[in-house]
């Protein structure tokens, strides 16, 4: 998929952009040499009739420097702003299905690879394409004077727009290889202080962080420092390149006083619009690694969304496994077969892989080794598990909106009455339009872990799973919500509990250890 992909319109829109700052910077160019000339033509006395086209010329030539101008940004914004729009979008489709960045290096690709773009447009491209029309303009009515003096400006031209802007890009290509993982580090920083600043705040850790981000501010800074001195030196050779043209042109041009200094100014003038593109290169190389990062992220396979609809719900794990890679595995050799309606407790201690098993079969973790089937058939090829496959699990979100909104995910439509039953079931007691806050923030943890568990009995899944699901409420009280939630459930149940006493009459206990299942006689037979 292509990062600059650009509309037939847009490219004639970027163009209309382009001639339009050609217009008015060849504007400010007629005018400086009109000014010129008519100061110089002024000294000579001609009679007045003599000058006033000239008069005219300039003030014509001031109203439209601005007006064109301000066509150009108009214009050249209009297109940007589009296409940004339209690309965002795209980064953000491409970035939903999977969950393969974190999230510093996902706030620095939706936003700051993409924002990096658009000053490739607005200034780069645009200003090159204005600098090129420009300075050749400048260069055919030099000739028209003096083919040498035209020569020269041409050659000073290609100096500062060209080999000095290569020369800022060398030489910022190589820091910018080297910050990028400090970048990286910086952006993941920033996040941990803001996500988890209560914590670090709990834990006495925060100065210890907040110094770390400093160091790598720091260290960006130096590199930044450097870069921009070596860029400073290279502008200040092109400002020298511009005088040095510009005293050719005048030696150069055999022609009248005035003439001479309308086009030794016009030379000068043409200067200020290729100059800046040596400041401009510093962030070539940025914008190249954000197209890059963009493209990646644009052109990573989708996984291809399956088709076939659920007929009994019959989950079944044969020889499953799990492996992230570096680590040993969270779960292997699992044989599990779920008909619907039964009923599976999964004990183990913590890091035992209890989690893991849920999230094989709700599919939103991948099994490395063997298959994870449902009616026979892998979880891959199904159009949507969440039909009948859901629950209460350990990291569920809870979203920053009020108690109804994020009871109604689970089942939009549901009646305050089925909001209210579900909440009764599990314990939840707070009103349906109070605000949860951010990440649920306005809840103290037993009330977030209730709603989760209102939200999974309101959607009454086929087969519904609970992971840990009363872990943190008094044994009384959450006992008996347990019950009245299993209670209500009327098909599969897979309950993760720390408890064997919460699967009583459950129909089989899988306890894990180390990610494998310990032989029945080993865990004890079901209770
Ligand atoms: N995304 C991941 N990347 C790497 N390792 C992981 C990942 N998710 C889980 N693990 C590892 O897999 C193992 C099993 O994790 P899992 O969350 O399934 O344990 P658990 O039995 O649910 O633990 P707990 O009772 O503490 O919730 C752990 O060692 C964990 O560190």
């Amino acid at each position: 998929m292509n990062v600059w992909a650009l509309s037939r319109n847009d490219v004639l829109r970027l163009l209309r952009a382009a001639l339009l700052g050609a217009g008015a910077e060849l504007a400010a160019l007629a005018l400086m040499a009109t000014a010129a000339w008519l100061l110089l033509r002024a000294a000579e006395r001609p009679p007045l009739g003599a000058l006033t086209v000239a008069i005219v010329a300039v003030r014509t030539l001031a109203l439209l420097r601005g007006g064109l101008r301000y066509a150009e940004r108009l214009a050249g914004h209009e297109v940007v702003l589009r296409w940004l729009g339209s690309l965002r979008g795209r980064v953000y489709q491409a970035l939903v299905p999977g969950f393969r960045y974190s999230g510093g290096d996902l706030v620095t690709r939706l936003v700051s690879d993409v924002d990096a773009l658009q000053d490739a447009v607005l200034r780069w491209l645009l200003p090159a394409g204005v600098a090129a029309i420009v300075g050749s303009t400048a260069v055919v009515v030099t000739a028209t004077a003096s083919a040498a003096a035209a020569l020269v400006l041409a050659a000073g031209l290609l100096v500062a727009g060209v080999l000095l802007p290569w020369t800022v890009i060398r030489i910022t290509g190589r820091a910018t290889t080297d910050d990028a993982p400090k970048k990286a580090e910086l952006a993941e920083r920033a996040v941990e202080l803001v996500t988890g600043h209560r914590e670090l705040v709990a834990a006495g850790a925060l100065d210890d962080h907040r110094s770390r981000a400093t160091g790598v501010v720091d260290d960006l800074a130096r590199g930044e420092r450097t870069a921009a001195g070596r860029t400073a030196l290279l502008t200040a050779a092109g400002t020298l390149v511009q005088l040095g043209t510009a005293v050719a042109v005048a030696l150069l041009c055999h022609a009248s006083v005035p003439w001479t200094a309308a086009l030794t100014l016009a030379a000068m003038t043409a200067f200020e619009v290729v100059l800046p593109l040596i400041g401009a290169a510093r962030r070539v190389p940025e914008i190249r690694a954000s197209a890059g990062r963009v493209k990646a992220v644009l052109t990573t396979p989708q996984p291809v969304p399956g088709t076939r609809t659920v007929r009994t719900g019959h989950f079944r794990l044969t020889k499953s496994g799990v492996r992230h890679p570096g680590r040993a595995p969270a779960l292997r050799d699992i044989d599990l077969d779920l008909p619907p309606g039964k009923r599976v407790g999964v004990l183990g201690p913590s890091g035992a892989g209890k989690t893991t098993l849920l999230r094989l079969l709700l599919g939103t973790e991948t099994a490395t080794d063997g298959q994870v089937t449902l009616d026979g058939h892998p979880l891959g090829e199904y159009a949507d598990l969440s039909q009948i496959i859901s629950g209460a699990e350990a990291d569920a979100h809870v979203f920053h909106a009020t108690v109804r909104q994020n009871l109604l995910i689970a089942k939009p439509g549901a009646t305050d009455a089925e909001l209210a039953a579900a909440c009764a079931t599990a314990g939840f007691d707070l009103d349906l339009d109070r605000e949860t806050g951010p990440d649920g923030d306005a809840l103290s943890g037993g009330q977030r872990q209730r709603l989760v568990l209102a939200r999974a009995v309101l959607a009454a899944p086929p087969v519904l799973v609970l992971d840990e699901p009363v872990e943190g409420l008094d044994p009384a009280h959450g006992d008996a919500v347990l019950a009245r939630v299993l209670a209500a459930a009327k098909g599969t149940v897979v309950l993760v509990t720390h408890r064997p006493e919460h699967l009583a009459g459950f129909d089989e206990v899988l306890t894990l250890e180390d990610g494998r299942a310990l032989p029945a006689s080993a865990a004890g037979s079901p209770p």
